[in-house]
């Protein structure tokens, strides 16, 4: 399936989706999203794919939505037209584990896009930010509230108003990345713990994902029960069986279920 602004590439059972606009420091422009979601899609209902890595250059994941695009675009076109509406739902829709491999500039859309990733593993050069306001608007894919319920209220509040970059340090110190890497091993280190994660049993997999994003929806007692729930389902699977065995008999499990 050939893409024009995106390259893709399934082995190991890891989908590595790479956005390719260098010139707009891969600003996530109309083109871009529709190829984005039509690769999500496909790495989803794709039985071989068991994780997908999205990345970008060593200069940018994505220096935010096309503004070029936007300056065109009217309150009518944003509001009815739910502007970017259909590309959000197609990443959220995804049940497979995502990771964000972060180098240079993730700002805007493109630190949203991030952070609707599983989890993100950033190279030392990483820049996080939403300069929105700068433009006369705020973030408009999740990144007041995401971004402050990973980071907190205070350093949210800061980036949102002020607009001013996170470097990696800090976006670890503050908990929005898993873990900072050196740039040049960023790529190993992220196909590395994608294949970690494609090795594991598939459902026990969506299931975990499933439970700790319940974490960010609901109260304390409502995502225990959610998780208690899933646990005990676990035990209606082949691979609960086949983990549990493994472990008694010391070997390596073969997980089975998709
Ligand atoms: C299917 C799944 C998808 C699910 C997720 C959906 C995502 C949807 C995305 C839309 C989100 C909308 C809501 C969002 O909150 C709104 C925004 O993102 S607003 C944009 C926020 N970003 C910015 O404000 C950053 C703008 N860029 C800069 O400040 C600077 O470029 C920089 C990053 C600091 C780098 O500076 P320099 O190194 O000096 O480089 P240049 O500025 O010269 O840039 C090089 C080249 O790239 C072009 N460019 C850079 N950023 C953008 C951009 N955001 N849009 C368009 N073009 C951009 C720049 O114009 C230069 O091009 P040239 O002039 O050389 O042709």
């Amino acid at each position: 399936m050939g893409y024009e602004t995106l390259n893709v590439d399934v082995s190991n059972h890891v989908a590595l989706i790479k956005l390719d606009r260098p010139d707009a420091l891969n600003a996530l422009n109309s083109a871009l999203l529709g190829e984005l979601a039509k690769a999500l899609r496909a790495a989803q209902h794709n039985e071989k794919v068991r994780c997908i890595v999205i990345t970008g250059s060593e200069k940018a994941f994505a220096a935010g939505a096309d503004i070029s695009e936007m300056a065109e675009k009217s309150f009518i076109d944003v509001f009815m037209g739910d502007l970017f509406g259909p590309e959000v739902d197609a990443i959220l829709k995804v049940r497979k584990p995502i990771i964000a491999a972060v180098a240079g500039y993730a700002l805007g859309g493109g630190c949203e896009l991030a952070m609707m990733c599983d989890f993100i593993i950033a190279a030392d050069t990483a820049k996080f930010g939403q300069p929105e306001i700068n433009l006369g608007v705020v973030a408009g894919i999740g990144g007041t509230q995401r971004l402050t319920r990973a980071v907190g209220k205070a350093k949210s509040m800061d980036m949102h108003l002020t607009g001013r970059f996170m470097d990696a340090a800090e976006a670890e110190r503050s908990g929005l990345v898993s873990r900072v890497v050196p740039a040049k091993k960023l790529m190993d280190e992220a196909l590395s713990a994608a294949g970690k994660i494609a090795e594991k049993s598939m459902v026990t997999a969506v299931a975990v994902k499933e439970a700790v994003n319940r974490s960010q929806e609901v109260g304390l007692t409502e995502g225990l029960l959610f998780e208690r729930r899933m646990f005990n389902a676990l035990f209606a699977t082949e691979d609960q069986t086949e983990g549990m065995k493994a472990f008694v008999e010391k070997r390596e499990p073969q997980f089975r279920d998709k």
